[in-house]
């Protein structure tokens, strides 16, 4: 049972992005209006181009809104704009990707790197940036004191990808955005990093979008799922009930094709 309560910690209303004018117009993301409750893990599913990022890099305000309106915790922040709004912002909102490899700064070991992310909180003194940064390793299953001075070329895919987890975290934010993070992991790593985002959700309360284009990740791990198909949101609602019951012909087919490719696999190996 999904320990999701009432509350409702991003309502996001008529969000619109789009890319370029005229016959060149691409409307990344069109018309798309949801609620994520607090400890509520919802995946937005979808092909290649049907917008799951974008709508991922509006979220975060790293990229503004044609039109629509996010409230987060009460406060909206669709035009949120001064660097000091956006780091409050991004003490509650933060944010994975699908490459560990780009993302993670070579010339940094571990410790730095999750004491950057730390800056957000503004100042803190030695002892309790040293107690956050292993808190947050200790969360993704990494010894802190193995990995704190390691640099990333001594680091697995896995590992790196565990770390990005943990720079996130070591903010304790309320909404957690995974855009693909397990994409370019091996699978004994991709299911330690499932994992971890259900304990998250049950131990802290938070609030997780996962993005995957992998209809069978998104079922395990959701308690909702959104379905994106050329930037609408096709199809939504509890994840046991689309999984089962898909309405939309769209999510049919999405889960025809998983299911055609899954059993293919089976019959492979
Ligand atoms: N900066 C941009 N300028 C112009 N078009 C863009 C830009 N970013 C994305 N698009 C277009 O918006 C559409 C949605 O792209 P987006 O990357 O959000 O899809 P996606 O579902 O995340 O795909 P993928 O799973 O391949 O990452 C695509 O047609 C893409 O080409």
């Amino acid at each position: 049972m999904p320990p999701a309560t009432d509350a409702v910690l991003l309502d996001v209303r008529h969000l619109t992005r789009i890319f370029g004018h005229g016959a060149r117009e691409v409307r990344a993301v069109d018309d798309v209006s949801f609620t994520l409750r607090r400890g509520e893990i919802a995946s937005v599913v979808g092909e290649s181009g049907s917008g799951k990022s974008t709508l991922a890099r509006v979220l975060l305000r790293l990229i503004r809104p044609t039109a629509g309106r996010i409230v987060f915790a009460g406060q909206d922040v669709t035009r949120l704009s001064r660097p000091g709004e956006l780091r409050a912002y991004w003490r509650q909102v933060q944010a994975v990707f699908q490459d560990p490899f780009s993302s993670f700064n070579q010339f940094f070991p571990v410790r730095r790197v999750l004491e950057r992310s730390l800056r957000l909180e503004g100042r803190l003194e030695a002892g309790e940036r040293d107690r956050r940064v292993r808190w947050a390793l200790e969360r993704v299953a990494l010894n802190p004191s193995e990995v704190m001075g390691k640099f990333a070329h001594e680091l697995s895919g896995g590992e790196r990808q565990r770390i990005m987890i943990a720079r996130a975290l070591v903010v304790r934010p309320k909404l957690l955005i995974a855009d693909e993070p397990t994409t370019m992991v091996d699978a004994s790593s991709r299911a330690t990093i499932l994992n971890l985002l259900l304990d998250l959700r049950d131990e802290y309360g938070m609030a997780i979008l996962f993005i995957t284009h992998d209809v069978s990740l998104a079922s395990y791990v959701s308690d909702t799922l959104l379905v994106m198909h050329q930037g609408k949101v096709v199809e939504q609602g509890e994840a046991g009930r689309v999984t089962a019951h898909p309405q939309h012909p769209y999510t049919r087919q999405l889960f025809a094709d998983a299911f055609s490719l899954s059993k293919g696999r089976s019959v492979a190996t």
